[in-house]
């Protein structure tokens, strides 16, 4: 049997750093939420034991190293299926651009081999499994947009963000979401964005407010590292985007705006000189 399973990107339309613990990772408050930009699982049994990546993409590792990969083994593992899975990767999401291409790819693999082999785990056992293979997997197993605190894994649903397009834009480099969380410090932040003004926005369904709200405090790491994204996030701002920021850890920057011919004019700005531009709507 085949079946097949979608895995979309998510994008951090706040995110605030508290402290880092003991354990190396930094305790966060992150509202997250899905945008349409989707890879493609295709998953099929095999009466062999063994775990087989393809994907299209040439720049992902095929082995141990692929989250699907890992998800896969991780779910096998615990609930003793002895059987095998060959796992084709259609990849759409652009890779480490904080957009969680991998993460959501383990998630949407813990999914379809729930489904594929009958195992009936519930949606927040599943869940919980994701946070063995990472920070942003949880979320991506449940989906929707949530408040995201712990390191990432700790998750209260909420409800879905004003409606609005999204033009998201990668700069061609690639960021290292240890080393952005590495380099920053949480004392040398003057000022983090409100998370009460977030949720406040969020539950008033008020676009504008939504827009103000915006922020991620890991800019401070990444916009100085990479001036490209920097650069990126002005252009956006001056194409006339209502709201603007870094998604995770970068270099990805999305715009918001209320109506799609602003944002065909922004994608048409930015295509210029930016050859990964998306026109999504989030996921609602
Ligand atoms: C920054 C964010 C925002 O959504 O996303 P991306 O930019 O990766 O998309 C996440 O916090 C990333 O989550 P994820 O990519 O799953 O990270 P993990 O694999 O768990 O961790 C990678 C490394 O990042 C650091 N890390 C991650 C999460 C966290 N709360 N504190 C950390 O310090 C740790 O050094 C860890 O070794
Ligand atoms: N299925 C996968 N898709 C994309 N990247 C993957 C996958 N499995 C492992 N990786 C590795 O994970 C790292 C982070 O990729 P990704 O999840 O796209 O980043 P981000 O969370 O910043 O959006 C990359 O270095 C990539 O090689």
């Amino acid at each position: 049997m085949k079946i097949y399973e979608k895995a979309p990107a998510k994008i951090n339309l706040l995110l605030d750093v508290l402290r880092k613990r003991e354990d190396g990772f930094h305790e966060v408050e992150m509202v997250m939420t899905m945008v349409d930009l989707f890879d493609r699982l295709e998953m099929e049994e095999l009466e062999r034991d063994t775990i087989v990546i393809s994907s299209q993409a040439g720049y992902i590792p095929l082995d141990e190293k692929n989250l699907a990969f890992q998800a896969a083994r991780l779910i096998k593992e615990r609930y003793r299926v002895p059987k095998g899975v060959y796992i084709h990767l259609d990849k759409k999401i652009p890779v480490a651009a904080g957009l969680a291409g991998g993460s959501s790819d383990a998630a949407a693999t813990l999914r379809g081999l729930n489904r594929l082999w009958g195992l009936r785990i519930p949606l927040d056992e599943l869940s919980r499994l994701g946070g063995e293979l990472g920070s942003d997997v949880p979320f991506c197993v449940t989906g929707g947009t949530a408040l995201a605190t712990g390191r990432g894994e700790l998750l209260q649903r909420i409800g879905n963000p004003p409606q609005c397009w999204v033009i998201l834009a990668k700069p061609p480099i690639n960021v290292s979401t240890a080393d952005v969380y590495g380099r920053f410090r949480v004392n040398q932040l003057n000022t983090h964005p409100s998370l009460a003004r977030m949720m406040a926005a969020i539950e008033g369904g008020s676009f504008t407010a939504m827009c103000d709200a915006l922020g991620n405090v890991l800019e401070s790491v990444t916009l100085s590292l990479y001036p490209e994204v920097r650069q990126l996030r002005s252009s956006m701002r001056q194409l006339g985007a209502d709201g603007v920021l870094m998604s995770g850890s970068g270099p990805t920057v999305f715009g918001l705006v209320a109506k799609q011919a602003k944002a065909e004019r922004i994608y048409n700005g930015l295509r210029g000189y930016c050859k990964e531009v998306y026109v999504v709507r989030m996921l609602t």
